[in-house]
């Protein structure tokens, strides 16, 4: 059985599907994270391009292009258990920097960067029970799965969820209309790609969590799964 769990930054996915996964004793594939490391496996390179964004050079399929894709082709990303491994180190703590905030969507707009990443996720994935969250698990990755869910809510419902994550020290140094433009930024990005657009599956289920708390999410979805030994002590 497979379930996906799609929708813009904030929104609640990697939570919900935490604890989905859990309750249901299944693997949680959480999408962003594999992009997420390559970013950090490639931070480097990216760093040395004017701007800092890839995709002119991967337009003109130049030699910087060349080195970039080269790079990302040597790039081992696996998942053990909960933890993200780049090239064997566990780097799950240092996924969730602004900078891999801001990196990662100019690595994934590019339609070969999806293909690597995507068969990693399916190879991850293979003859497994699984939850699958990110932007494009219901509509590219995993288009056959049974259950599609797709979150979605205002930038600044999601940008108060994060600024509400980041330690008070943060807090005190990042306001939250910055934090709701850099959201902004992000699903502009994510929703005009060529390929894994930010979009709901026709036939996935729409649930708006903007004004529905984290339980409520949970029991929506698991009363749409039809399985009450999911957040039964919810209910
Ligand atoms: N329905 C909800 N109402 C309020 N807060 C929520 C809800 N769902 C998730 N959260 C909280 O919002 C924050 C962001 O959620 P997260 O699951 O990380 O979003 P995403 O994976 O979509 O970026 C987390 O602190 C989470 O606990
Ligand atoms: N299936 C996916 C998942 C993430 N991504 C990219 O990876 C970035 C980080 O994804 P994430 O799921 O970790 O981000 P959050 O929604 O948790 O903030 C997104 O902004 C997308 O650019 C993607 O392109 N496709």
């Amino acid at each position: 059985m497979i379930i996906t769990i799609d929708g813009p930054a904030g929104v609640g996915k990697s939570s919900v599907s935490g604890y989905l996964a859990k309750k249901e004793n299944i693997l949680l594939l959480k999408s962003g994270s594999f992009y997420r490391a390559l970013s950090l496996g490639v931070k480097d390179e990216l760093a040395a391009l004017p701007s800092g964004d890839p995709e002119t050079c991967y337009e003109l399929r130049d030699k910087r292009w060349q080195r970039l894709w080269h790079r990302i082709q040597s790039v081992y990303i696996r998942q053990q258990d909960e933890q993200i491994l780049l090239n064997g180190q566990d780097v799950t703590d240092r996924l969730g920097t602004p900078e891999m905030d801001f990196l990662t969507p100019l690595l994934s707009k590019l339609p070969p960067v999806r293909h690597f990443i995507n068969n990693l996720l399916r190879s991850q994935a293979e003859g497994r029970s699984l939850i699958a969250e990110g932007r494009d698990m219901g509509t590219v990755v995993f288009p056959h799965a049974r259950h599609k869910f797709f979150l979605e809510a205002g930038s600044g419902v999601r940008a108060r969820r994060r600024w509400e994550q980041l330690h008070p020290k943060e807090q005190a140094l990042r306001s939250l209309a910055e934090i709701e433009n850099q959201i902004s930024v992000r699903d502009k990005i994510d929703r005009n790609k060529k390929e894994g657009t930010l979009r709901a599956a026709e036939n996935a289920h729409i649930i708006d969590t903007g004004s529905l708390t984290f339980e409520d999410v949970c029991q929506i979805i698991a009363g749409s799964l039809n399985n009450r030994n999911i957040c039964n002590h919810l209910g």
